[in-house]
């Protein structure tokens, strides 16, 4: 894609091979893709093991388990771990998103056919409307909701038993819902990002089921540029598959996974273009800055909130980049990592080194 052309933030986003929201294809694929139980899950140690105690607790005493909150970045396995507990449950599960629950009456229809129970997955509970978080707190607490009949002085509450289920929600910060809401679950679980030795193992099961050969080192080279999320690793994981099969025999080793990344422009520590577009404009125009935002933004062509929300989180996590209250400024981490020298050491010159292969390739 061209990044000039890029003014929406949603879209560029999605559209970023390291961009950490699913696109189309991952949601055809991600099905095939996902552990089907607890074991299968990889890493998360604590979450698994503590869910795994919640989990056989409910069971042994045949009752409905506690509802669940999983918080953490987009791509960590929310999803997976809310089909996983209603797997291990036995259950049967329904999925919705905050944003689909516009209106008290959309829950209300929502909770009112959920069978004995039923897992109801809610992805980005904290983008639900007031009102209908006002009619879960009730509902989650004891298996009851108000339906409102008619309107003014003349409504009256119609009180409607609720099967128990589980509810487990997801959100990218458990900070931005509101305390009542988070005192309700039973269960919450902070999804951190994963160890490279763990996204290996996601490659080496992903290349299994898509029937790709890959050895240690083509899983480590892949793992190594995920930015720390199994979505994005199996995304790298097909892309390197194709051109394994183009370019090669369709075997992935360490040669070929750098080659193919190269071709995609995603680094050695997974940054992508635009990263480094980011990256190389605070160095090389502004010195390692400070800078403000808007300035680097025209200075990589690009909007703010595409600089602010797109590129900036990963580059701040990865101990490249550092908001300051003067601006944006560099870290030495950043300088190395772009293989330029720092002004001071320089002489008042940027980009004393030559540029090293930043692919690895
Ligand atoms: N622990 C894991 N082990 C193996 N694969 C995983 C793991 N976690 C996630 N995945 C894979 O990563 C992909 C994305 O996972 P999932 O859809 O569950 O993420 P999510 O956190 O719900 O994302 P979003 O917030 O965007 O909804 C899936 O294909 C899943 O198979």
């Amino acid at each position: 894609m061209n990044w000039d052309d890029t003014t929406d933030d949603a879209a560029a986003a999605a559209e970023r091979l390291v961009g950490a929201s699913a696109d189309g294809e991952d949601q055809a694929v991600e099905a095939a893709l996902r552990p089907k139980d607890l074991g299968e899950f990889i890493g998360q140690e604590k979450v698994r093991e503590q869910l795994d105690l919640v989990l056989r607790a409910a069971r042994a005493r045949g009752a409905t388990a506690d509802h669940v909150l999983l918080s953490g970045a987009p791509g960590l396995g929310k999803t997976t771990l809310s089909m996983i507990i209603a797997a291990e449950m036995g259950a049967p599960i329904r999925i919705t998103s905050g944003p689909a629950i516009q209106h008290a009456g959309d829950l209300a229809a929502i909770l009112s056919s959920l069978q004995e129970g039923e897992v109801l997955f809610l992805d980005e509970i904290h983008r639900m409307s007031r009102p209908a978080e006002e009619m879960l707190y009730m509902a989650m607490e004891d298996f009851r909701v108000d339906v409102i009949v008619g309107k003014g002085p003349g409504a009256t509450a119609i009180p409607l038993e609720l099967p128990p289920f589980t509810l487990v929600g997801a959100t990218t910060r458990a900070g931005l819902l509101p305390p009542p809401l988070r005192d309700r679950f039973g269960f919450t679980a902070h999804m951190e990002f994963y160890e490279p030795a763990e996204l290996e193992r996601v490659v080496h099961r992903s290349a299994q089921l898509l029937d790709v050969e890959i050895d240690p080192a083509g899983a480590a080279e892949i793992a190594g540029r995920s930015r720390g999320t199994p979505r994005i690793a199996n995304r790298l994981l097909r892309r390197v598959r194709d051109y394994a099969q183009v370019k090669a025999d369709g075997r992935v080793d360490r040669e070929i996974a750098a080659a193919a990344l190269k071709v995609y422009e995603v680094d050695g520590r997974g940054l992508d273009r635009l990263d480094r577009a980011v990256l190389e404009a605070l160095l090389k125009l502004f010195g390692g800055g400070p800078v403000g935002l808007s300035t680097l933004a025209v200075a990589v062509g690009e909007e703010r909130e595409t600089v602010e929300e797109v590129a900036e989180p990963f580059l701040v996590r990865e101990g490249l980049l550092a908001r300051t209250p003067r601006g944006r400024v560099a870290t030495p981490a950043a300088w190395a990592h772009l293989n330029l020298t720092p002004p001071q050491q320089a002489g008042g010159r940027t980009g004393g080194k030559g540029q090293q292969d930043l692919f690895g390739a």
